[in-house]
């Protein structure tokens, strides 16, 4: 196992910048998440560590060495994508062996070592099966095994789990932190979700239009967003500009919510309807959403629209009293 350090990592695709100055670490036997919108970069970062993507500036270090020079095969990381990218026409065995047969390990510890493999990502007994004959689910298990069967140095994994249906997503995801954590392998998970992210992971790295937003422990992300941004990519905060509350709300009020920024984020379960709040005015509901276990609402307020989630059914063009505690916002730079 080998911690990754990336130094000042860009690419540029002529004048574009599909990453630009990136700096992490993934500490040896830890999971870090890269997560953001489609296009922010996470693809080509992984790529770029991989090696099928050569950097315009910047280095990447696993395990001490300096690898941009490296060709992928040489760099002994195990690769999970979005496809299975499994060959057909062999049984999940063979699919799993592969790489050992590449490096040419003996016989007898292939055999041995894909059936401690296939036992650990529970397709024990399956072995025989062809892809075809497998689910979605088994399938990425295949791929998984198929990445760690050869020990390698770190995991990279690209979506592993967007092909898969909900549950399924949930069930393989656990398993997947599972054999992470036990195997203690450093590795790189990139992924738009963000309860995927915040589940499976140590850090979290938000992205953005090519730049690192924010980096943190999962908690740390979710509870202390540095800007409007992450805040709302992550639980879908309201951001709420202060000089738009300025003009609703008496001016004390608005300087005890000033910290770092010109901004804060309220989240929809925190915000209340409800009177003797801090911070509170007069709404109207807009629409109210029943997603089972609690509905989401679109306030009206002199503030902007603002979304709430409620356990407390509301007549839609009813009008309220809305608004939250101090404690239940966070200052942000908008
Ligand atoms: N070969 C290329 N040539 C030109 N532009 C590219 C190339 N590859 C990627 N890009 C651009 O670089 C940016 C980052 O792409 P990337 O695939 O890394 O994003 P992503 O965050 O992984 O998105 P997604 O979740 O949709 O895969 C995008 O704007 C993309 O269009």
């Amino acid at each position: 196992m080998a911690d990754i350090a990336i130094r000042g990592l860009s690419k540029h695709y002529g004048g574009m910048a599909a990453v630009e100055d990136l700096h992490l670490a993934i500490p040896e036997g830890a999971l870090l998440s890269l997560l953001g919108p489609s296009g922010c970069g996470k693809t080509t970062t992984l790529r770029m560590v991989a090696g099928f993507i050569e950097p315009t500036r910047g280095s990447i270090d696993i395990g001490g060495t300096e690898v941009v020079r490296v060709p992928p095969h040489r760099r002994d990381l195990g690769l999970v994508f979005q496809s299975y990218a499994l060959f057909p026409h062999m049984t999940a065995a063979e699919n799993i062996g592969f790489g050992l047969r590449m490096r040419r390990v003996p016989k007898p510890e292939i055999g041995e070592r894909v059936t401690r493999t296939l036992n650990m990502v529970r397709l024990g007994g399956l072995g025989d099966r062809y892809p075809r004959q497998l689910s979605g689910g088994q399938q990425q298990r295949v791929a998984l095994a198929r990445a760690l069967v050869i020990e390698p140095r770190a995991l990279l994994l690209d979506e592993p789990l967007s092909n898969l249906d909900a549950n399924l997503r949930e069930e393989v995801r656990v398993e997947i932190r599972e054999v992470q954590k036990s195997l203690g392998v450093t590795t790189l998970f990139v992924t738009h979700d963000q309860s995927e992210a915040l589940s499976v992971s140590d850090y979290v790295g938000v992205m953005r239009a090519g730049r690192l937003e924010q980096l943190g422990t999962a908690t740390d992300i979710y509870q202390k967003p540095r800007t409007g941004f992450v805040a709302t990519f992550l639980g879908g905060a309201n951001v709420i500009k202060l000089d738009a509350l300025a003009a609703v709300v008496p001016a004390a009020v608005v300087e005890a919510l000033r910290g770092q920024g010109n901004a804060i984020g309220v989240r929809p379960e925190t915000l209340a309807i409800r009177s003797g709040l801090d911070v509170e005015f007069d709404a109207r509901i807009e629409a109210s959403d029943f997603l089972g276990a609690y509905w989401e609402l679109l306030l009206g307020t002199p503030i902007g629209p603002l979304k709430i989630r409620t356990n407390q059914p509301q007549p839609v063009g009813s009008s309220v009293r809305a608004g939250w505690m101090n404690n239940d916002a966070v200052s942000l730079e908008a």
